[in-house]
């Protein structure tokens, strides 16, 4: 069994406001026994103007959340899942990177990931988002060890392909970590029920905190996120969680709920080859 503690956060458009709200979480999972701990997407820095991440976004190691969670996981032996972060890429474009980051109980990196798939969407009159303008997406899946199991790493609007997570869990994978900074009214009618669909389909345990609130920022329009972070188990039951407010909560991962699920139901060993769909021309 190993303790999960998800982190939900309400950041700031201040890395070094964020760094300060992560080593408090740090300190509160710690104390309640975690040994991975979790962050939401944009731990780092959330804001509504890309110019304003233009001048505060650094490269990955000269990030100042990334340092902080690394000094954070050497100084209490613990692992830390960064949901992710953005960091500039040096592309000529000026895009940058949505970065998960595994790092290790002695502070070094085990993986990144680059979200895949971009956030471009009108959902109403009111709320658009053009995800792809500020950021390079990823082309790679990511697995990575970690104390709680073979890691499949995605983040946010990636949970809408559900083919990503059959395939990292194919590959391996017994938790599938979804760190985000869901929209509220999509949050609203979607996040809990594709999180438990895709544990129920791949028989993994799935991760998902979340960015909460009204962000405080000091520039660009308002960003506001869902919240309710949550931990679904294989069989898709919810073991943890959260509101709307900033917290923490935690979960127990026993890999052996991941063989048990895929025991009485084996469909992710049960692809079989179709022909592609015959329409009428
Ligand atoms: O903007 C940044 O700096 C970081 N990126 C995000 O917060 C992204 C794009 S705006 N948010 C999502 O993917 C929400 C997906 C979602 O809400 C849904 O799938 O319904």
């Amino acid at each position: 069994m190993t303790r999960v503690a998800l982190v939900q956060l309400c950041a700031t458009d201040d890395p070094g406001r964020n760094a300060e709200l992560l080593r408090d979480a740090a300190g509160a999972a710690v104390a309640g026994g975690a040994r991975l701990i979790a962050t939401p997407e944009v731990t780092n820095c959330i804001s509504g103007s890309r110019s304003h991440q233009s001048a505060v976004l650094r490269p990955e190691d000269e990030d100042i959340v990334v340092a902080e969670a690394r000094a954070l996981a050497a100084r209490h032996g613990v692992e830390i899942l960064l949901g992710s972060v953005a960091v500039t890429t040096g592309d000529a474009d000026g895009r940058f990177a949505n970065r998960s980051i595994l790092i290790d109980d002695r502070g070094g990196i085990v993986a990144r990931y680059d979200k895949i798939h971009m956030f471009d969407v009108e959902i109403d009159a009111t709320e658009t988002y053009r995800e792809s303008s500020a950021y390079r997406p990823g082309e790679r899946a990511v697995l990575a060890p970690s104390v709680a199991g073979l890691l499949g790493m995605t983040i946010c609007y990636d949970l809408r392909f559900p083919h990503l997570y059959r395939a990292l869990a194919q590959a391996g994978a017994m938790v599938l970590s979804v760190p985000a900074a869901f929209s509220p009214v999509t949050g609203a009618s979607h996040w809990e029920v594709l999180l438990r669909a895709r544990a129920i389909e791949t028989g993994c345990y799935v991760i998902a905190p979340a960015q909460c609130g009204t962000h405080p920022t000091t520039r660009g329009r308002v960003r506001r996120s869902y919240g309710h972070s949550l931990a679904v188990a294989p069989w898709g039951e919810v073991i943890a969680r959260m509101g709307d407010a900033p917290g923490i909560a935690f979960a127990e991962i026993d890999l052996e709920a991941v063989a048990d699920a895929r025991r009485r139901v084996p469909s992710l060993a049960g692809d079989r080859r179709f022909s592609p769909p015959e329409g009428l021309s």
